[in-house]
């Protein structure tokens, strides 16, 4: 398999790792990319975009100011979009314009991120999702040939996570047939859109739609901002860059303010719902909540998003902990590689199991994601709560396990990892962004919450649940279950565990309510335990899926790939299962006896994957380009790299820099 040919030669002690490892790298690469296919068009797209010399910076982009590095992404944005345009989507297919193939590739272009990331990830996805025929004929051509770039304007500075509370308006004239768009308030001007400051000419607005003298809630409007020729604002709209954050730092987050700002009629997407042109309003849909399904669609696009960032920071870290030696075991033996400390093994591994349970848990999501939408193609709604508990839960924990995993492959990396040329930090800021946006980890847990409560109810009224709830039908009335030390056992433990701790949630509420709190306050008052549930039944859903998915996809797997992907997805399990002892003991008849069996068992486990560590990472084939990083790179020469990288610092270029003229010298002849 051709992947990163090395410049020079390979670190001897990372050429070692290669030889110990006793599988078949390429099939494992395969299987990540969801077949060999998959992986031959993976490459053939990459070839394209890396082979591309425009992706490489010759000042790194940490050292450029605000205004250089927005310009200079501007102009990647613009060769990669090109590329896009002109040769991927050839060969991926336009349905698939968003594959996780294009976004590994937009990698090899930005550190950082893209000004047109929101065009891609937001814009088009709602022009896809609620557009009617005629809108999406009219916009969704000119949107994929970036002839207009646009942005999804949501959040205010007054409401992020409240959406029924956002304040913009949209009041329609019928006499015009037009909306006026205000922001009536300092709270309601637009916040944080990527890609809105200075780079969208469009965006999408979500606004309270007032019709005939009532107000319907908020629905989508698509609105141009900018002349298309000038790029000038147009009159009516106050537009610009919201100021420099913790990361997303070579992209234009943007403020947008309207003052009555007119649009014609048909520029709200009216899929779901519709103004007429006499003014009277119609809704359509047959659930309350599908103007929020971008919102959906790129929660379930997290979580491989998720499995993608976990594998950049894994293959950092290990392949820096095959190289880096530190600290005398034995007076007089060589220093061993700190991979072969079992706490670096057990800040690690959990990583690359991680990101394998992130993407086998995220296909089926995908999957599940498309039955619904299938389902909603034909008036059926009834599987859309599941389908937005789901998503709900797994972006909120799969985005803040990810964060906690790079944290720990930066503290793995030691100081070399504090460097921005480890990459580590910026994959650490980019993650940490997920947290928050598309919805806070908090407030997504608890909407989770709600699905599982009611699901609850229902199972103690003798309902049959749907499937990813359907262990609260087997689990109503258990108490205490009985500790099996099996990997089936340990999955139904956490079923145990979310189903007592759901019910515990459910007897507060009633408990509360009883002692005549209402109902709000009850459930205000248990939202600490419903969030922990949420969490519970996310941890649950998580292990079940990737224990069960791994033995479907490695069921024709060679008996040393089987043996290596089995050993990932039991440590997954013991790991979570020892991270939960607490809740272990709570909910299930687990001794100290078996949790120390289970320990020894997880550090036994370590020294087996040890072997195979810079393999697996391997396998995960992100060539040099894409990871961007002076500790990580395939052939290991670290210290080479990182004095290369010192060498590029703006501060290096000159042996005196003027501050020392200008005031320390003065300073030392007391001169200041
Ligand atoms: C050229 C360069 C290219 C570069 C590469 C391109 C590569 C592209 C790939 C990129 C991948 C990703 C990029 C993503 C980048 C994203 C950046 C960030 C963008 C944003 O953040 S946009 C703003 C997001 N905002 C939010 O998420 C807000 C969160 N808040 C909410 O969702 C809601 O307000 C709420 C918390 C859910 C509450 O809503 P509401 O008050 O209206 O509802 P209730 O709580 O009263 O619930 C009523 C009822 O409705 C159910 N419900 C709520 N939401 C939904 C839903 N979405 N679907 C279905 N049902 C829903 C809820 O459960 C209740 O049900 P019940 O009554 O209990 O039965
Ligand atoms: C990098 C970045 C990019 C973004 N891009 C976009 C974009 O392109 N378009 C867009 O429209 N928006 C965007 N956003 C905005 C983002 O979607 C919101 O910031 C996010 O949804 C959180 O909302 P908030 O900021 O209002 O937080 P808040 O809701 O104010 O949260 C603050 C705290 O209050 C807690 N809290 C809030 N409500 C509740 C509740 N009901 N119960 C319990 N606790 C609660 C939260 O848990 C959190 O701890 C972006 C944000 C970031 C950081």
């Amino acid at each position: 398999m051709k992947i990163n040919k090395p410049k020079h030669d390979v670190n001897p002690d990372l050429a070692k790792e290669r030889l110990k490892c006793n599988f078949n790298i390429e099939e494992v690469t395969n299987i990540i990319d969801g077949g060999k296919d998959k992986t031959v068009q993976r490459k053939k797209i990459e070839d394209i975009a890396l082979n591309n010399g425009a992706s490489l910076d010759e000042v790194p982009e940490e050292c450029l100011s605000i205004k250089e590095r927005y310009e200079n992404a501007v102009r990647k944005s613009c060769v990669y979009g090109n590329l896009v345009r002109n040769e991927m989507l050839e060969i991926t297919g336009i349905e698939n314009f968003e594959s996780p193939v294009l976004r590994r590739t937009a990698d090899a272009f930005f550190k950082d991120i893209s000004p047109f990331m929101l065009h891609l990830g937001m814009f088009v996805p709602t022009l896809i999702g609620q557009c009617t025929p005629e809108q999406t004929a009219e916009w969704l051509p000119k949107a994929l040939d970036m002839q207009i770039i646009g942005a999804y304007a949501q959040t205010e500075l007054g409401h992020g996570t409240f959406i029924r509370g956002l304040e913009t308006t949209a009041t329609y004239n019928p006499e015009k047939e037009e909306f006026v768009l205000h922001s009536p308030t300092i709270t309601s001007y637009k916040w944080w859109a990527g890609g809105l400051g200075k780079t969208a000419n469009h965006c999408v607005v979500m606004a309270q739609l007032y019709t005939q003298g009532k107000c319907h809630g908020t629905h989508l409007f698509i609105v141009k901002i900018r002349d298309l020729d000038t790029h000038m604002p147009l009159p009516g709209i106050t537009v610009g860059e919201i100021g420099p954050r913790m990361g997303f730092s070579s992209a234009d987050n943007g403020f947008l303010r309207f003052d009555h700002f007119r649009i014609p009629r048909e520029n709200m997407l009216m899929k779901h719902a519709k103004v007429e042109k006499d003014g009277v309003y119609v809704k359509s849909a047959k659930h309350g909540k599908l103007t929020y399904g971008t919102m959906v669609f790129i929660r379930v696009t997290l979580v491989s998003e998720m499995s993608f960032n976990i594998s950049k920071a894994a293959t950092i870290a290990i392949r820096y902990s095959a190289v880096r030696r530190q600290t005398e075991l034995r007076p007089n033996e060589p220093e061993p590689q700190i991979l072969d400390y079992p706490t670096q093994q057990h800040k690690l591994f959990i990583c690359i199991a991680t990101a394998h349970a992130f993407q086998l848990t995220s296909c089926w999501l995908w999957n599940t994601f498309q039955a619904v939408l299938a389902d909603m193609k034909k008036g059926n709604v009834d599987t859309l709560p599941e389908l937005h508990a789901l998503s709900s839960c797994l972006k909120a924990v799969s985005t803040s396990d990810a964060l906690s995993h790079i944290e720990q492959c930066r503290f793995a990396c030691g100081g070399h990892g504090y460097m921005l040329s480890s990459n580590l930090p910026f994959i650490y800021s980019f993650v940490a962004a997920t947290r928050t946006y598309e919805g806070d980890y908090t407030v997504l847990l608890l909407q989770t919450a709600r699905f599982l409560v009611k699901a609850s109810e229902q199972a103690e009224a003798g309902k049959k649940l749907t499937q990813t709830v359907s262990y609260l039908n087997r689990t109503a009335n258990a108490d205490r279950l009985n500790w099996d030390n099996t990997h089936e056992g340990i999955i139904k433990s956490f079923q145990v565990i979310a189903a007592g701790k759901i019910g515990q949630c459910v007897k507060s509420i009633r408990d509360r309510t009883a002692s005549g709190m209402d109902y709000e306050d009850a459930w205000l008052m248990t939202t600490v335990q419903l969030v922990g549930a949420a969490e519970a039944h996310c941890r649950a859903v998580l292990l079940n899926t990737y224990w069960s998915e791994m033995r479907k996809i490695t069921e024709a797997s060679s008996a040393d790939v089987k043996k290596v992907m089995h050993q990932l997805a039991v440590l997954y399990l013991m790991y979570w299962a020892l991270e939960k002892t607490g809740d272990l003991l709570k909910y299930s008849s687990v001794s100290k006896k078996d949790l120390d069996e289970l320990q020894r068992r997880y550090e036994e486990l370590l020294a087996e994957l040890r072997p195979n560590a810079v393999g697996l990472v391997d396998a995960f084939d992100l060539r040099d380009e894409i990871l961007h990083s002076s500790l990580g790179s395939y052939d290991g020469r670290v210290y080479e790299r990182l004095i290369e990288e010192a060498h590029k610092s703006p501060l290096n270029d000159e042996p005196v820099n003027q501050s020392f003229h200008k005031y320390t010298k003065p300073l030392m002849l007391g001169k200041l």
